[in-house]
Formats: C-alpha cells, structure tokens, sequence
C-alpha cells in the first residue's frame, strides 16, 4: 500500500483531535482512501508544554515550522494553529512547495480564501476546509456535491458553537454570560480569544464560506454588518421566551436577482421553529433551495472530535486525488458576480424592552412584563422608526427573524 506522509501545523483542541482520530480510525481509514497516512512531524509553540496524549510512534514534535514545510515527503500540511498573518505565509510556502493544504481556519479563509484557492490551483495541489464551517457538520461537502445541481435561496445558520451554548446556558441553565463564557472555553469550544465568537465576527466570517459555496460569490466579512452576543443579557431572554421566542446567534445569506442580503446578529425565531431547538455546541445550517424546498444539517459546530472528523474527511478526498494525479481542482469552483445589501436595512419588527410602555400609537402584537420591565414584539418599522424606538429602550432592539420582506 502506498504512503502519504503528513505534517501537522498545531497540537491544540483541534490538531489533538486530528492525532487521536486518525489513530483511532487508521484501519478504516487506510481500507478506505487505499493508502498508509504517516504523521512524519507536529509543530508547535511550546515545546515544553505538557500534552496529555503522547504522539504516535515514528512522529516527531518541533517548534520550528520549517521543519514541517521543508522535509521533502511531506506531501500533506494540515494547519491548525489559528491565526492569520502566521497561517497565510506557511500555507502559502507550503503551497509553493507542492504540499496539499487542509485547514480549519475560518479567520484566514474569509480574508485570504479565494487567493489561496487559486495559487493552489496554480501549483496543481489541493486546499481544502470543511473543518471550517460548523466543525462537524460536513456542509460544505453537501453544497458543492450534493447540491450541485439545485439552486440556493437562502442559508439561515447557527454557525457558532460558543455564541449557542452561552444563549443556551444563559436561557435554559441560568448561566450569567460570564459563566457561560467560560464553561465553553474550558470545552475548547472557544477561540484562544473569544472575542470573534461572542461578537459575531466567527459567525461571518463562516456565513463569507457558505456564500461562495451557495451562491459562488464570498462576501467580505469587513462590509457585513455584523451584531454580537456580547450586549444581549438575560432579561431580553426571558421577554422573548414570554413571547414564545427564542434568541439566536444567526448567519443568513438570501439570494435576489443578482443581490445577496445578508445578516449577522442575534435574532428572535418562534419556538417552534426547528432552529430554536438547537441548543448547546450543536450548529444548524437549513438551506431552502428549489429543487430540495428546505433542509436542515445540523451537528456539533466545535470541539476536538467533530472538527477533526471533518479535517480527516478532506484527507482522504486529497489522498484520493494524490494517487490519480488529480490535485488542484478547487474545493468549490462556482463563481458567480453578485452584489450585497444588508437586511438590517430592511423594514422589519423587533422585540423591544423597556422600563416604560411605549408609545401607544403602535399597533403591538404581544407584550407581556418581566420583573419591572414591560417587553413587546413591534410591528414591522421602518430604520427611521426603530431607531426612534431604540431611545425609549433600555436594551438594543432585537429582530425578529424573517420578518423583513425581500
Ligand atoms: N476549537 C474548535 O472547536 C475549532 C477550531 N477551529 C479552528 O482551528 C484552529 C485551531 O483551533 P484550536 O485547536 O481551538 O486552537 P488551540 O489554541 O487549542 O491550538 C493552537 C495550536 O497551535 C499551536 N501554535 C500556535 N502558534 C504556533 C506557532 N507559531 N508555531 C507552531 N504552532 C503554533 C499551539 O501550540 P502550543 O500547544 O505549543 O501552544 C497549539 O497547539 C483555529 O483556526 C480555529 O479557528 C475550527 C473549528 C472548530
Ligand atoms: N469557536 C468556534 C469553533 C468552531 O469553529 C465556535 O465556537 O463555533
């Protein structure tokens, strides 16, 4: 049998999970793509540091990347440290190199993507990221092959773990953020700085990924307009969960005509909604689509085994294009010219809390008091009137999902 050597960039949650995975799985791995894997070197930051699961036999750990990127039977690089500046030099000498690239890095992917995947192209070897979008759940597989030949509307997505097991603790549990904040990063849920989960900075730079796999255009995740959960506080849960609603993290992309409306923040769904189930680290995309109406794919969006399933899923779909001397076809090939606007635009209704009652003239469609504060859902207002609103609140105004019309 025939051997691909392999180089890990990171022993972290995620490069752990892709060490203990791939030994695990090796038999049916190896029967599988046809090939013997052999992690030749791991690199890391520390080298001292104490790692709970020692390496397999015949690896070698090093702090010094180029060891990784200048042995010659490295023909595989799988990137999980993080970062951007650091992972887009490697990857692309690792590149240059003639080595195939898997990474699980949203942050660089949404910023240097579409550059990478070309030069990739270029060099003839191949660059791949399911690991990116949702941890576990195999979405970007599912959009580029199964859904090649339909046509996507629209993708609504729980697309962070973290952001979803902080509402979830905090609703449910009774977690204060903090609290729940740091349950998820003990979890290795969250990144080494949060910062990008709860302000919903992770959430689009996988909603950039899903446009070019839906829609074949990645938005710029600089132009989105983008809201945390960082400022939603456990009143505005309890008003909503009153109201039969629940608030969630979300990700939606829609597609009309040749514009992709976009929104990124927490938003209010019904109960029963299928998404509003989705608690904890789990993920949901739902794609509605012509051919398939709507579906939904949902799965752990973090930790160490799920996203390393993914990682290893990419493996052997490069092993397979190294032993027919097919790499460098890109992952997802559609491209398409497509403008983008902000739902947030939109006239839409919200749910609003206040310590006082508003202003009677609005026609409103539920309220109910919480403690000392009065909660309502609005009728669909203009930006203008919401922002008229918003001064009367103490709390920002939190929309309520697809109550805009397009
Ligand atoms: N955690 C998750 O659930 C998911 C994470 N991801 C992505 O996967 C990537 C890794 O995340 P995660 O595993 O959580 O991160 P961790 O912080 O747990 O691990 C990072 C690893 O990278 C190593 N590292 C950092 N800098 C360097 C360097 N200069 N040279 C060599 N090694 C270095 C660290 O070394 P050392 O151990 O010595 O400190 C560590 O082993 C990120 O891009 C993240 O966004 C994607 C999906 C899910
Ligand atoms: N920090 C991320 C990890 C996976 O991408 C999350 O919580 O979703």
């Amino acid at each position: 049998m025939r051997t691909i050597t392999l180089g890990l960039l990171g022993l972290g949650t995620v490069g752990s999970g892709v060490v203990k995975l791939l030994q695990a799985q090796q038999a049916k791995l190896e029967q599988t793509a046809q090939v013997h894997f052999h992690l030749k070197r791991v690199a890391v930051a520390h080298l001292a540091k104490h790692r709970n699961d020692p390496l397999p036999s015949g690896t070698t750990l090093t702090d010094n990347i180029d060891d990784v990127l200048n042995d010659q039977d490295i023909q595989v690089v799988i990137e999980t440290m993080g970062t951007v500046n650091l992972a887009r030099d490697v990857i692309k000498k690792a590149i240059y190199r003639g080595k195939s690239v898997i990474t699980a890095n949203k942050d660089l992917l949404a910023t240097d993507g579409p550059q990478l995947a070309e030069l990739a192209r270029f060099r003839h070897v191949d660059f791949m990221y399911e690991a990116s979008v949702a941890g576990g759940i195999p979405i970007l597989r599912v959009l580029s092959n199964s859904l090649v030949t339909d046509q996507i509307n629209q993708i609504t997505g729980i697309i962070n773990g973290t952001a979803n097991y902080i509402l979830t603790a905090m609703s449910s549990a009774g977690l204060s953020y903090q609290d729940a904040l740091a349950e998820a990063q003990e979890k290795g849920y969250a990144e080494p700085d949060p910062t990008n989960d709860v302000k919903g900075i992770d959430t689009a730079n996988k909603l950039s990924i899903l446009s070019q796999f839906s829609f074949g255009r990645a938005l710029d995740p600089h132009q989105l307009t983008v809201t945390g959960i960082d400022q939603v506080c456990k009143q505005q849960l309890a008003a909503a969960s009153q109201l039969g609603y629940a608030v969630k993290l979300l990700a939606i992309a829609r597609r009309k005509g040749d514009c992709i409306f976009t929104f990124v923040g927490p938003a209010l769904l019904p109960q029963t909604a299928q998404l509003a189930q989705i608690a904890g680290v789990q993920n949901a995309i739902e794609v509605n689509s012509n051919a398939l109406g709507t579906t939904v794919y949902t799965g752990p969006g973090a930790g160490a085994e799920p996203t390393a399933n993914s990682i290893l899923s990419d493996l052997v779909a490069v092993a397979d294009h190294i032993m027919n001397f097919d790499c460098g076809k890109e992952f997802n090939g559609y491209h398409n010219h497509l403008t983008t606007n902000s739902i947030n635009d939109l006239p839409q209704a919200y749910l609003a809390v206040a310590k006082q009652a508003p202003p009677v003239d609005l026609a409103w469609q539920k309220t109910s008091t919480n403690n000392d504060r009065w909660a309502g859902i609005t009728p669909t207002l203009s930006t203008t009137e919401a922002a008229a609103l918003q001064k009367q609140c103490d709390y920002p105004l939190l929309p309520i999902a697809n109550s805009w019309s397009l």
